[in-house]
């Protein structure tokens, strides 16, 4: 028997991928210590539980050191004493600690949770993955990779958010980041003698930023082009997040795009071509994230895998809305977007049994803590988003291919239902 007694909670503001503040959890236990690290979106949902941040609109001025005192001040004294591996009562604690009045912040809940979970794993002498997920685990997930950026996440025109490949003829990670990789590079040689050399600037996620491009399909043709070249027909899907949120006018109930302003049926009837002429799999975030019954629509006229991100953020009751709707065919899973990491397994369980897939993804701002590599396998979701390029990204494969070594020929790889993302 180890003994798992949490001894104590310390944090710390640290920096993340864009020299923006964020924070650190350590907790220590008698048998093993864990540490983790909080991401943050920029493009976040309007219904994601609030950090405490430096120069938040929300919260300005309280910040981020806010959330480190509140993790030490008033978190650390309420869970020495309790067991790491309790995850749900530590959770459920954090939960039961915070104050609609004076919130600890979500940043702070985050942290502590996740870091509680790697110190139930260090006490228990097991990798987190493992831990997570049981002397069962053995899904290695399929990697969505952003090649191109556009929205909030860069600087150039696209109105979508992310233009990704998804190397769904790949039998492992390492085939999947092979291929992928061997297509980044040509995109760019593409990219760089058509829209010259800045549109190999990269966005948040390492994606290029071609240079005056401004309509998805063009982002499509240039990625459909680089897979051809290297030989990868048919081998590839592809797939976007929209981030319809915004482009979207709430005043008006219209989205502002290539140059016009479209109903909600104009925006269904775009991706409907859109679906028909390019190999497209999945699209997240497709309408505005209050729009259950647009969505409830598409995903009655679309035969591809509609994912909900702001739709959803993480929370299982906002899934349960869309379940009973038949709204989006996939969870968006980002632990951050609604506290603890009990609830967010709440919502992958409820996607589950309700015949949802998950995917697991990533923020725009990260580091290079790698828990979100070994949670996808944890979880069995089969499928994540963790951008392509830059140190925080990179980490996250390098971190899948380790995990896919441990597992050897037990690993399987991509979604565990059949059909789920079939081009
Ligand atoms: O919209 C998204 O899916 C994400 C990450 O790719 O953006 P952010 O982390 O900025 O919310
Ligand atoms: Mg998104």
């Amino acid at each position: 028997m180890t003994d798992a007694s949490i001894e104590a909670i310390t944090a710390r503001e640290i920096l993340d991928n864009r020299l923006e503040p964020t924070l650190r959890v350590t907790v220590e236990t008698v048998a093993g210590t864990g540490r983790a690290d909080v991401p943050r979106g920029r493009s976040r949902g309007d219904h994601e539980a609030i950090d405490l941040r430096d120069g938040d609109d929300r919260y300005r001025g309280r910040g981020v050191r806010q959330a480190a005192a509140n993790v030490e001040d008033r978190i650390a004294p309420a869970l020495v004493g309790h067991d790491a591996t309790a995850q749900r009562t530590v959770d459920a604690r954090l939960d039961a600690l915070d104050d609609p009045e004076d919130p600890l912040g979500g940043n702070a809940i985050t942290g502590v949770s996740l870091a509680t979970l790697r110190a139930g794993a260090a006490a228990t002498d097991q990798p987190l993955y493992r831990y997570v997920g049981g002397a069962d685990t053995h899904v290695l997930p399929l990697p969505f990779f952003d090649l191109i950026e556009g929205g909030e996440l860069a600087g150039g025109d696209l109105p979508f958010q992310e233009h990704q490949v998804v190397p769904v003829g790949a039998d492992s990670v390492a085939e999947a980041v092979r291929m992928a990789a061997e297509v980044y590079y040509e995109l760019g040689d593409i990219v760089r003698a058509e829209y010259g050399e800045a549109s190999l600037n990269v966005g948040a996620e390492g994606g290029y930023n071609p240079i005056g491009v401004d309509d998805p399909r063009t982002a499509f043709d240039l990625e459909l082009r680089a897979i051809e070249a290297c030989g990868y027909d048919g081998e590839f899907a592809l797939a976007a997040d929209v981030a319809a949120s915004h482009f979207y006018d709430p005043e008006t109930g219209t989205y502002a795009l290539l140059g016009e302003t479209l109903s909600r049926a104009e925006l269904l009837a775009f991706y409907e071509e859109l679906v028909d002429t390019y190999p497209v799999v999945s699209l997240e975030d497709p309408l505005d994230q209050n729009d259950f019954d647009g969505y409830a629509d598409l995903t009655d006229r679309l035969d591809v895998q509609i994912v909900g991100d702001d739709l959803f953020v993480t929370s299982p009751e906002r899934l349960r809305r869309g379940v009973d709707r038949g709204a989006a065919t996939a969870l968006l899973w980002k632990v951050n977007q609604v506290g603890t990491v009990t609830a967010a397994r709440e919502a992958a369980r409820l996607a589950t049994r309700n015949g949802y897939a998950v995917q697991v993804s990533e923020r725009s701002g990260q580091t290079p803590d790698t828990w979100l590599a070994d949670l996808a396998v944890g979880l069995g979701a089969g499928q994540i988003k963790t951008g392509v390029t830059r140190g925080e990204r990179t980490e996250q494969y390098n971190r899948l291919l380790e995990i896919e070594d441990e597992l050897g020929d037990a690993a399987t790889f991509g979604p565990p239902a059949e059909g789920t993302l079939d081009p």
